[in-house]
Order: structure tokens, then C-alpha cells, then sequence
């Protein structure tokens, strides 16, 4: 990492300037970093006509801790690989990568700025009515396309070292499937919960589920994953829907990105319990979220199928009985991960603002102890859970806990 320094905002707009068609030598360009993700910097380069565009910098540290936890900065070269594939496969749902200087670490990209994050939407009760169908289509179309259907034996070897990531796998191999079940002093445990966090340290029938979805997690490369799909993840609108952040991706489980996004959506419904105090509306966000649900596993699953039915191009798995068994353990796959996800972002080290910024405690504690019970219940459940509808029947069904 010889040329590589940590930008300053002068160092983004030069970047910007150097690998952007949309600026001018003469262009007074502005930047500011306003990156509020746990990794790395991000920059808005502005123009005085007010085009724009995102300089993203890895840092060789992990932001959110600071330098007492390196970390790679090929991660750059992960995501900006990531989402140039995806883009390639999807374009309409993936941000546009313009340029990635490897020994900068350093992503140019498409400003998102006129849409909005989704997490900080939900958070808001917003609804969008298209999104659980444009993150099937990304979802099934990045999937499908780089998995074994589509790839040769040969293809998928290469892909599959291209994009070990180990570093940054570590890291949710740690996040997701180790701390929450053990005391780690990565935790971070609101004291009102703590009964229910030490239970986790103590269900040895629980953690012998998560072991078994963390070995899948470490050895079953199915297609490149995102790795990281959680609704701070995702800009939407009206119309739109763009994923960032691919920084996580490697060949692994598809229901991993597939779980983690109906992980966030069960995150919102937990929340709503207490962020909505007028039960007619929070009623209606929870059932908005329990319909996306429904609609994105079915139409990923439909858009998958077909996919499988017409584009497969190794003939071992152009059997039908084949194709219908691998969607029917994605579901399970996906549902167990979702669990995963619910429990570490209520127990682990990267809380999400669905429940963070319920400001009345107690209602937080239920909140978050509902966020537990059903991550352990879809968990323990996947293999039997064979519908989307019984899954969501099992949401509604779970009482909030006192
Ligand atoms: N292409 C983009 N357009 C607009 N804003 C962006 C874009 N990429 C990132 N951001 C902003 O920067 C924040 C952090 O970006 P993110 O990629 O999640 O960083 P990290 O990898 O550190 O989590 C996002 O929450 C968003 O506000
Ligand atoms: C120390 S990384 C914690 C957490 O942060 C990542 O998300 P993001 O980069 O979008 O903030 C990822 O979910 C990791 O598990």
C-alpha cells in the first residue's frame, strides 16, 4: 500500500476530478465527507452547476473502532468488483461504479443523493410499494447468474478465489454466528435485556442451528453474494431502488443475502412496536412489511425458477425435482439467516436504528426481546417453515413480550 494515504476532502476532489467525465478542469468543485457507516470514508464532490458524485475511501482500519482493529483495504477492490459484476447483471438495481484506483482503495460512483436510505425511511413509517419486487429482481438476477446454473466448473473456481474476502468474511463469521452466543466483550447489551442475551449464551439446541448455518456460511459458494444486504444498504424512491455497499461479498450461501434482507424487514416490524405509538397506523407499516415479505421471497423464487428452467446451462441441473429441492433450501437457508441477523443486530456490536431510536426504554426492551424471540424461533424452525405465508403467519402470531 505504498501510494496509498487517507484522502482529505481536497484529495477526493482531486480524485473526482481525475476519473470523471462529468467535471471540468475550471469546475470550483466543494467536498465533504459524510460517511456514517462503520467501515470507510465517503465523500459528495460537487460542482457549481450542483452535479455530483461519491468519492468512497476504505480506510486501513475499521472506522467505527479506529485503528486498534486493522483492516484490509482490498475491500475496495471486493466492493468496486461486486457491484460492477451485479451492475453488469442488473443494472437498474445496482449503483454505478465510474472508477476504483486499487492502490488508493478509492471508488468513484454514482450520487444516490436524491433517493433514501431505507432503513432511515422505514424508521419514518414510509412505505414503498415496489421494493420487495426490485430487490427480488436484483436478488435473483445477481444470483442466479454468477451460481452454478450459469457458470462452468472451471468459471466458478476462478470467481470463487477472485472473491475470497477473508478478512471482511471474518468478520461476520464473528458478528453474526459466534458473539451473540457467548459473553464477548464485542456485545453491546442494553442492561434491560441482559436475562434474555445470557439465555443465548446458554441454548445449546440454538447454537447447534447457528453452527450448522455458519458451516454452510464458510463452505457452501453457491453465487457471489453481496454479503451484506441490510436496509442501510439500499437507497429507494417512489420508482427506485439501489443497492451500495457490496464491501461484504464472496461466494457463499444464497439464502445469506437473500435472509439478510428479510432479517431487516422483521427488524422494522420489531421496531414499529415501539417507534409507532397510534396502533391503527403501526398495524398497517407492520402489515405493509409482512406483505414486501411475502411478495419479494415469492417473486425472487418465480424469477429464479424461471431462470433455472430456461438459462441453466450445466445439464445436471436442468432436472426439475433438482431445481425445485435447491429453491425449497434456499428458503430455509434464508429464514435462518434472517434469525442470525434479527439476534446480532439486538445483541452484537452494529445495533440498527429500528430499534436504537425507540426512546421510551422499556418499550425498547420489548421491542428487543421480541427481535430475539422470533430470530430464535425462525432459527430453530426453517427446515419446517416450507412457505413464505407460514413464516409470516408465525410473525403475526408471536406475541410482544413484556
Ligand atoms: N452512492 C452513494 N450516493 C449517495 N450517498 C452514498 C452513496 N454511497 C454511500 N453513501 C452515503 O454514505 C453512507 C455510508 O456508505 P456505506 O457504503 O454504507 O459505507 P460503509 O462501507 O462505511 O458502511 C451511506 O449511509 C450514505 O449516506
Ligand atoms: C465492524 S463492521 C460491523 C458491521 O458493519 C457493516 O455494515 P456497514 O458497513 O454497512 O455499516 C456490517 O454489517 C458489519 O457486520
Amino acid at each position: 500500500m505504498s501510494d496509498y494515504q487517507t484522502f482529505t476532502a481536497d484529495d477526493a476532489k482531486h480524485f473526482a476530478l481525475s476519473h470523471a467525465d462529468a467535471f471540468r478542469d475550471n469546475d470550483q468543485l466543494e467536498a465533504e465527507e459524510f460517511g456514517d457507516g462503520n467501515l470507510n470514508l465517503v465523500f459528495r464532490v460537487k460542482n457549481q452547476q450542483g452535479r455530483s458524485l461519491i468519492v468512497k475511501q476504505a480506510l486501513p482500519y475499521a472506522r467505527c473502532v479506529g485503528e486498534s482493529w486493522p483492516l484490509t483495504i482490498d475491500r475496495a477492490r471486493i466492493e468496486a468488483e461486486v457491484l460492477l459484476r451485479h451492475g453488469r447483471l442488473c443494472p437498474e438495481h445496482t449503483v454505478k461504479v465510474l472508477h476504483y484506483d486499487a492502490a488508493l482503495a478509492a471508488i468513484l460512483m454514482e450520487d444516490l443523493g436524491q433517493l433514501e436510505i431505507l432503513r432511515s425511511a422505514l424508521v419514518a413509517g414510509k412505505q414503498f410499494p415496489l421494493l420487495a419486487n426490485q430487490m427480488a429482481q436484483y436478488l435473483a438476477q445477481t444470483l442466479f447468474h454468477t451460481s452454478d446454473f450459469v457458470l462452468n466448473g472451471l468459471q466458478k473456481k476462478a470467481e470463487v478465489a477472485r472473491f475470497l474476502n477473508p478478512e471482511l468474511c471474518l468478520i461476520t463469521e464473528d458478528l453474526f454466528f459466534t458473539d451473540p452466543y457467548c459473553n464477548h466483550e464485542r456485545n453491546n447489551i442494553h442492561q434491560a435485556i441482559l436475562p434474555q442475551a445470557r439465555e443465548l449464551w446458554h441454548d445449546e439446541a440454538l447454537q447447534a442451528e447457528v453452527a450448522r448455518l455458519k458451516a454452510d456460511f464458510l463452505s457452501k459458494p453457491q453465487a457471489l453474494l453481496h454479503g451484506d444486504v441490510h436496509s442501510g444498504s439500499i437507497f429507494v424512491s417512489a420508482k427506485q431502488c439501489k443497492v451500495i455497499d457490496a464491501e461484504f461479498g464472496f461466494y457463499g450461501p444464497i439464502g445469506f443475502d437473500v435472509g439478510s434482507l428479510l432479517g431487516n424487514l422483521l427488524l422494522s416490524y420489531a421496531g414499529q412496536f415501539g417507534l409507532q405509538e397510534d396502533t391503527a397506523a403501526r398495524e398497517q407499516q407492520q402489515a405493509y412489511l409482512l406483505e414486501q415479505i411475502e411478495t419479494l421471497w415469492l417473486n425472487f423464487a418465480s424469477t429464479f425458477n424461471q431462470l433455472m428452467q430456461t438459462q441453466t446451462k450445466e445439464s445436471s441441473f436442468a432436472n426439475s425435482n433438482y431445481q425445485s429441492f435447491f429453491l425449497q433450501q434456499v428458503l430455509a437457508d434464508s429464514i435462518g439467516y434472517a434469525g442470525c441477523e434479527l439476534i446480532r443486530r439486538t445483541v452484537g456490536l452494529a445495533h440498527v436504528a429500528d430499534l436504537e431510536q425507540i426512546r421510551h426504554e422499556p418499550q425498547r426492551a420489548r421491542c428487543e426481546r421480541f427481535a430475539l424471540a422470533l430470530g430464535r424461533q425462525l432459527i430453530m424452525q426453517r427446515q419446517s417453515l416450507s412457505t413464505i405465508a407460514q413464516l409470516t403467519t408465525l410473525v403475526r402470531h408471536l406475541p410482544l413480550p413484556e
